[in-house]
């Protein structure tokens, strides 16, 4: 049986200084100690699939025998069960979805946008371009064609949410440290010397807005690598669950568009989720950057449960290639022990 910790008290002071939507996740995190108050809606809750919201969830992080921490069962949990939502703590379009998806939520567009006070971007509803307004505010004084040209030309997404998350911070609605609680990635030498560029066009596209160095304190080089190691290997591509004729349409042509990802998101708790090649939970996106976490298979209460990374049709070697060179671990699951 797994050591069980309760997600409360040095990480909720951490992330209590952050952002509302970190806030939010935080009931998720505490709810082995913390009662929500009735007008408090956990970001991160289990629910049935009509929508009925059933919390708290049966889940607890803990730690792991080989795999640092992971996500565990507090009870039984049935195949198919969604065992909790979740909302993220950073998103970002892709550079090509920047003017088809909401610029907050990366939710598709309705048919009849609601009048946009924005040129540049544009959101889904007056909900998320107001849940937008403190990191747009600050985002908006600098000029980032350089910054989203350099990104494009090298394919480059885990440095537009570094962005977003210095934005915010600037705008004071997140801390610094709010992502030190991930774990970072393991960057090689070259890789932290590829990111000397792009740290430059992000720290003088600041500069140039006026952007004082006190407020730009905390930009440092070091503080860049950290955040992107952690988003590197904590975020997400968002796509979404084809469900009509109209969806899988879209994506097979965003298939040959070769970007069938709408965007990229970082969650708090499914970043603690570890991976397996024959999963029994799997994440999923329906309708915007809010996620679902499901039950493959039914679950027994102490469980660990684990997500796929990547996708397990492959065979052993091109999967050991894809975990070690793009998450930096040699996988320890039952189906690699066997070479399957
Ligand atoms: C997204 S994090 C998962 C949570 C992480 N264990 C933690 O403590 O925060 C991914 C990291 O977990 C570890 N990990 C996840 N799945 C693993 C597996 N199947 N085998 C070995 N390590 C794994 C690796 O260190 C990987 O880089």
């Amino acid at each position: 049986m797994p050591q069980l910790v309760r997600c409360s008290g040095r990480w909720a002071s951490r992330l209590k200084k952050s952002h509302p939507q970190i806030k939010n996740q935080l009931l998720s995190f505490s709810f082995t100690t913390a009662t929500t108050s009735s007008t408090s809606k956990p970001d991160s809750q289990s629910s049935s699939d009509s929508g009925r919201p059933c919390s708290p969830p049966p889940i607890q992080v803990g730690f792991t025998e080989s795999a640092g921490r992971g996500v565990f069962a507090t009870r039984r949990i049935e195949a198919g069960e969604l065992i909790h939502t979740a909302k993220p703590i950073l998103s970002h379009p892709s550079l090509t979805s920047l003017k088809s998806v909401c610029y907050f939520c990366l939710g598709r567009l309705p048919e009849k946008i609601p009048s946009q006070t924005d040129d540049h971007v544009v959101f889904c509803s007056d909900e998320c371009r107001k849940q937008s307004e403190g990191f747009r505010e600050v985002e908006k004084k600098a000029n980032w064609s350089t910054f989203f040209e350099h990104c494009h030309m090298h394919g480059l997404k885990y440095p537009l949410l570094v962005k977003r998350l210095a934005c915010l911070v600037i705008s004071g609605a997140a801390s610094a440290d709010s992502l030190d609680i991930l774990q970072p990635a393991t960057l090689s030498s070259q890789m932290i010397f590829l990111m000397e560029k792009e740290f430059i066009l992000l720290r003088s596209s600041f500069q140039d807005a006026d952007i004082t160095d006190k407020q730009l304190a905390f930009l440092t080089k070091e503080w860049y690598t950290g955040a992107l190691a952690r988003i590197r290997i904590n975020s997400f591509r968002v796509e979404f669950a084809g469900s009509s004729y109209q969806d899988l349409f879209s994506s097979a042509a965003a298939l040959v568009d070769s970007e069938a990802a709408v965007g990229t998101a970082l969650y708090m708790l499914p970043s603690f989720y570890n991976h397996d090649c024959d999963p029994n939970t799997h994440i999923i996106w329906i309708q915007n950057a809010d996620t679902r976490i499901k039950a493959l298979r039914e679950i027994e209460a102490g469980e660990e449960m684990r997500i796929c990374y990547i996708d397990a049709s492959m065979d052993y070697e091109a999967r050991q290639v894809l975990l070690f060179e793009g998450f930096g671990f040699k996988c320890n699951c039952l189906r690699c022990s066997s070479h399957d």
